[in-house]
């Protein structure tokens, strides 16, 4: 098999071949020779025309004139021809002795290609990759061929048990040369989420056109057939025989939707004919709603032409000040938020919730449970109520759950979805698809959990349902209140006890809403332990200011020369205060009034003065205790006197961006001697200047960069801002509030 050259990550091949120059086949075999992926890229087709005007466009260097030189010690050989002649070909394929090649091929149907081979050529199965690139149009044709037909689009491959390793890392790494982003999953999870996305569309599409083009009135129907007409068949132009060969090869899965469908029509058809206009609104209403979040899918989709082409760079211009003042009452608690969300869902009776955060990471979690038919009426204006479901009455959701950019809900989620009766699949941005999922998907699997993940243990998350979980004790190898709380909620469905024991305390917000909510659990020292068969019940719930967001005023008062602010009910929960202690070690002048407990949460206005700052070694135990506020508290010791080291911090790094290196970059620019370490930083403080920083779309680093301009030189321009709202959507009304100097550029 091929060496993969990973420089680049990049593959170096000899021949690549590409049997069909179709739209697809074309497309693939002009971005491999565009790209010099291989030294040469041989097509093979047998419709003259194609031939000549494959050469003519340089799609391909040379044409084949038979199978055998068209895959002969190829690399890889990519198949592109329609679904129904490929088993004919796999059965030429296989007397040829093709012992190095990799296969792969881009139909939209999986099941038949799979079964063919292990009934016919099971010979080819390890070195078959079967895939299927999501980037079809209704253009058609070699003509069409277009080298960047597959940026940013997905490619799906589904290799068996029987897939040989290397063969997916090719396929895998020459896809993601062309740009496509791809992803791993079962054949049959594959072939049904096809029927409902594609395949039913298109066969309503074929349909309706058909029926209207029978009609004796056709062409005033068409003549005066306005924008819903045109959106609606824009697919039905699409390739007859392509579809024809798509509905037969993936006809039960199709057919299983399509039945669905044919329900809910007839359901619709009735409640026209008895004037039931609540029923209508009802559905129209939630499809508006579903369809709303798959507008963010979207468009979070487009984002991810980050960088190179950013759809969207909010851009924050920050200047130096002096004097901070007033009361502010940040947000609600991000880590409260969720959790209030999963408990209110899977309780008993009815939940409210006063204070929830509007920011993007927890309202991705409120609109999962949507999708897995809880009804939660807001928010609005912080207040959301949820008809609890119980811990048994989720239903299956239609669709991959997209959680944008939050790594609280995608592995919560993964303990809770392990344990239902139904498979899901848990997927994110650019940033959280790059995050470390294996730590709870390893525990997860030793419970009997069924999960898929990406190639290096990273989104999405296929999880596959009705897998009967038993309890077992975990010794957490990181201290992290996400893979805690990801074992309890599996842990409320396992058979037996489930225990976790973590390495330091993390945030407890997990065991306190469990009892909140009357579901017992036993802490004792650093282990807790939970039992199945007890039930949530519905409560009400005050979710406290966020000691996180609040953080970053707290370092701004400290490091302004004439400050005096106080920030009004924030969540002081011992397991979240470390910001407040390594501050206070480090000289700052804060203290707490007004402290109370609200629904199991201790509560306090904090306040904070200007003081002056120095240099310590942070004390490894406060790590996990404030470790989101890292970013800034980087700002403060760039304004301390002397050096500041942290160690014990190796988390900081899977965070939404290398919370270290990022850090340490924007330091730099800005004058500060800050040098990363594998586990921590060491900063020497210094007067901090001018220029530009990227936050990487880490909210926390575009929020610390502000704090930083009160003390730098001159403007501060930092880019890359959009995800400040993923938690504090209201940062920068509440900064200028205060009295800091920053604007969004339009
Ligand atoms: O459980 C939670 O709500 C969180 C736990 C922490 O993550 P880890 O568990 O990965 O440390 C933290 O960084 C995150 O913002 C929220
Ligand atoms: C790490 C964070 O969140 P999450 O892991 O939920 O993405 C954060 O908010 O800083």
């Amino acid at each position: 098999m091929a060496k993969v050259t990973t420089e680049l990550g990049a593959p170096k091949l000899n021949k690549v071949t590409v049997i069909g120059l179709g739209l697809i086949g074309g497309s693939f075999a002009k971005a491999v020779k565009d790209l010099k992926l291989s030294k040469q890229v041989v097509g093979l087709d047998n419709n003259p025309t194609t031939q000549k005007i494959a050469i003519q466009n340089q799609v391909v260097d040379s044409i084949a004139e038979n199978l055998y030189d068209a895959c002969f010690e190829a690399d890889l050989v990519l198949l592109a021809i329609p679904i129904l002649a490929i088993e004919k070909l796999l059965l030429s394929l296989s007397s040829l002795n093709l012992k190095n090649t990799v296969l792969t091929d881009v139909g939209s149907v999986k099941g038949n290609i799979v079964n063919t081979l292990t009934a016919l050529t099971p010979q080819l199965l390890p070195n078959f990759v079967p895939g299927h690139p999501i980037a079809g149009s209704e253009r058609s044709g070699v003509e069409a061929a277009d080298s960047q037909l597959f940026i940013n689009h997905k490619v799906i491959l589904t290799p068996t048990q029987e897939t040989n390793k290397q063969a997916v890392q090719l396929v895998h790494l020459i896809w993601q040369a062309l740009g496509a982003n791809v992803e791993l999953m079962s054949v049959k999870h594959h072939d049904e989420i096809l029927a409902a996305t594609s395949h039913l569309p298109h066969l309503l599409a074929f349909g309706l056109v058909d029926c209207l083009a029978k009609n004796n009135d056709n062409l005033d129907i068409f003549r005066y057939a306005a924008g819903g007409f045109r959106d609606f068949t824009r697919i039905a132009g699409s390739d007859p025989t392509m579809w024809h060969d798509i509905f037969l090869a993936n006809k039960n899965a199709v057919l299983a939707v399509l039945d669905s469908y044919m329900e809910e029509l007839q359901q619709l058809r009735i409640a026209m004919l008895e004037d039931n206009g609540s029923q209508l609104l009802d559905v129209f209403t939630r499809a508006k709603a579903a369809r709303g979040h798959f507008n963010k899918i979207l468009e979070s989709r487009a984002n991810m032409t980050h960088k190179a082409n950013p759809v969207k760079d909010l851009t924050f211009i920050a200047k130096p000040t002096n004097k901070l003042s007033g009361r502010l009452q940040v947000p609600g608690d991000k880590s409260i938020s969720h959790r209030s969300i999963i408990f209110g869902s899977l309780a008993e009776g009815t939940t409210t919730i006063e204070g929830f955060l509007e920011g993007e990471d927890a309202l991705a979690t409120l609109e999962a449970f949507k999708d897995m038919g809880v009804s939660i009426e807001g928010p609005k204006n912080g207040r959301v109520v949820i008809q609890g479901v119980g811990l048994q009455g989720l239903k299956a959701p239609t669709k991959t759950i997209y959680l944008g950019n939050s790594g609280t809900s995608m592995r919560l989620l993964a303990g809770l979805l392990s344990a239902q009766p139904f498979n899901s699949t848990l997927a994110g941005d650019h940033s959280l698809s790059k995050r470390p999922m294996n730590r709870v998907a390893k525990p997860l699997r030793e419970m009997g959990a069924k999960i898929e993940t990406g190639t290096e243990g990273n989104p999405p998350l296929t999880i596959e349902g009705n897998h009967s979980l038993k309890g077992m004790h975990y010794d957490m190898p990181m201290a992290s209140a996400q893979v805690k709380s990801c074992m309890l909620l599996a842990g409320m469905y396992a058979e037996g006890k489930t225990s976790v024991t973590e390495p330091a305390p993390t945030r407890d917000h997990t065991e306190r809403m469990l009892k909140g909510f009357g579901y017992p659990l036993d802490i004792n020292g650093s282990t807790v332990t939970i039992k199945p068969n007890h039930k949530l019940t519905a409560t009400s719930i005050h979710v406290p200011a966020d000691i996180s967001s609040a953080a970053f005023f707290l370092v701004a008062a400290t490091i302004a020369e004439d400050a005096d602010l106080t920030l009004t009910h924030v969540g002081i929960n011992p397991t979240r205060t470390g910001i407040i202690d390594i501050l206070k070690l480090m000289g700052a002048n804060i203290t707490l009034e007004n402290q109370k407990e609200v629904g199991g949460e201790p509560v306090a206005d904090i306040r904070v003065k200007s003081a002056k700052l120095k240099g310590i070694a942070i004390p490894e135990e406060l790590v996990p205790l404030a470790i989101d506020e890292f970013p800034v508290l980087f700002i403060a010791a760039s304004c301390a006197e002397g050096t500041t080291t942290l160690t014990g911090a190796a988390e900081l790094r899977v965070k939404e961006s290398d919370r270290i290196q990022v850090m340490a970059d924007g330091l730099k620019t800005l004058g500060i001697q800050a040098e990363p370490t594998p586990d921590g930083i060491v900063i020497k403080g210094g007067r901090l200047g001018n220029g530009e920083v990227w936050s990487h779309a880490d909210h926390r680093i575009a929020m610390s960069f502000v704090v930083a301009s009160i003390r730098a030189q001159g403007e501060i321009r930092i880019r890359d801002c959009d995800n400040v709202a993923t938690s504090f959507p209201n940062f920068i009304q509440l900064a200028q509030q205060c009295g800091i100097n920053v604007v969004e550029l339009k």
